[in-house]
């Protein structure tokens, strides 16, 4: 069932496009990032969701029913912002209880729903503190509660863990996504961390300038990039310009012939781009016929993982390597490229 449809959505500012012909299906109960660099629409397409902006082209569409005339509080969404918006005046539970007094709902119901929305963020029995008495992960839980505690069809999150530090983001990135599956919410969630959006999302939808780049299951974003501008943007990747070759499969590269998995839409002689992932190259001591020849000029240590630049002819390869390290710098070094783990897209 989808709960949005998105239909060729454009919104612009004065001459500016700010959104671009988009158009995206949410299913029930469907996570879904907005990924892309800061300026490339994502928090005007949740303006538009939310009703906060009209739009000047296309059709929204909540379960199948056009939203254009209907006010942002008959919308029947929930939204969390980076920076909390909590009443600083009010209670925790006082907060909570406001969006669901506006819909005039029964006293002994509001304090039930606001009761169980807290525990359901693990902050049972702090309805009487204030904001400021709560630390920022615990604020941004509030802010979570009080966009659930009103049973909203749709969830829309724009950058919420921003203001949180590294450990508290990771912690709440686990969380937001186990509460979001408990409730079954169907979510849009607006960042600019390709991390965040990749460990989170059933979907992410890579955007820039307006536009939907890529929208796939994670993994298909990172392994199967629809362009070079995807494979740079989402992780690192080494781009090794070449020629399809002729027959097999396979790209002809200043590196040598690439094998390639099958990719029928590329016709022999075609210019591409391989994109190989820094964990798609292994480094070896043993000389293969098979392996390119290499030398270290540069190693990092990252803890789970050695990133080292490795100097084959004029390209320079990131190769990431579990530790411990074998490799020095100034060693000269053999490379394996995993034909599986290469991905070929159209030269830009
Ligand atoms: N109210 C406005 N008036 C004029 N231009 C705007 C307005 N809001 C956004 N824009 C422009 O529209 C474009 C898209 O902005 P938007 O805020 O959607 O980007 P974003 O991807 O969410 O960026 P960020 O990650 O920095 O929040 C930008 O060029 C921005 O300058």
């Amino acid at each position: 069932m989808t709960t949005v449809s998105i239909q060729s959505l454009v919104k612009r500012y004065g001459g500016a496009t700010a959104v671009d012909g988009i158009s995206l299906d949410i299913a029930h109960g469907e996570f879904i990032s907005l990924l892309g660099p800061s300026g490339c629409g994502k928090t005007t397409t949740l303006k538009c969701l939310a009703g906060f902006e009209a739009i000047d082209q296309g059709r929204i569409l909540f379960d199948g029913r056009d939203v254009a005339p209907l006010p942002p509080e008959q919308r029947d969404i929930g939204m969390v912002f980076q920076n909390y918006a909590l009443f600083p005046h009010m209670t925790v539970a006082g907060n909570l209880a406001f969006g669901l007094e506006m819909r005039g709902r029964p006293k002994p119901e509001i304090a039930t729903r606001v009761a169980a929305v807290l525990d359901l963020v693990q902050l049972g029995g702090m309805g009487a503190r204030y904001p400021r008495e709560l630390s920022g992960g615990q604020q941004q839980r509030v802010a979570l509660a009080r966009a659930l505690v009103i049973e909203p069809k749709i969830l829309l999150l724009d950058e919420p863990l921003a203001n949180l530090d590294a450990t508290l983001r990771d912690e709440m990135r686990t969380f937001i996504r186990d509460l979001q599956r408990r409730v079954g919410i169907s979510t849009l969630y607006v960042t600019h961390d390709q991390a965040e959006a990749m460990t989170m999302s059933d979907r992410v939808v890579v955007m820039f300038g307006g536009q939907i780049a890529q929208a796939a299951a994670p993994e298909t974003v990172y392994d199967r990039p629809a362009s070079e501008a995807v494979a740079r943007f989402v992780g690192q990747a080494n781009i090794i310009a070449g020629v399809v070759s002729p027959g097999a499969f396979a790209v002809d590269s200043p590196l040598g012939r690439l094998p390639m998995p099958q990719q029928a839409q590329f016709a022999a002689g075609t210019r591409v781009s391989v994109i190989a992932r820094p964990q798609a190259i292994a480094l070896t001591t043993a000389t293969s016929a098979h392996a390119l020849r290499g030398t270290v000029i540069a190693r990092y240590f990252h803890g789970a993982f050695i990133d080292h630049r490795i100097a084959v002819g004029d390209q320079v390869l990131n190769v990431q390597v579990a530790p411990p390290a074998l490799h020095e710098v100034g060693d000269p070094v053999a490379l394996v490229l995993d034909p599986a783990r290469l991905w070929a897209v159209a030269t830009p």
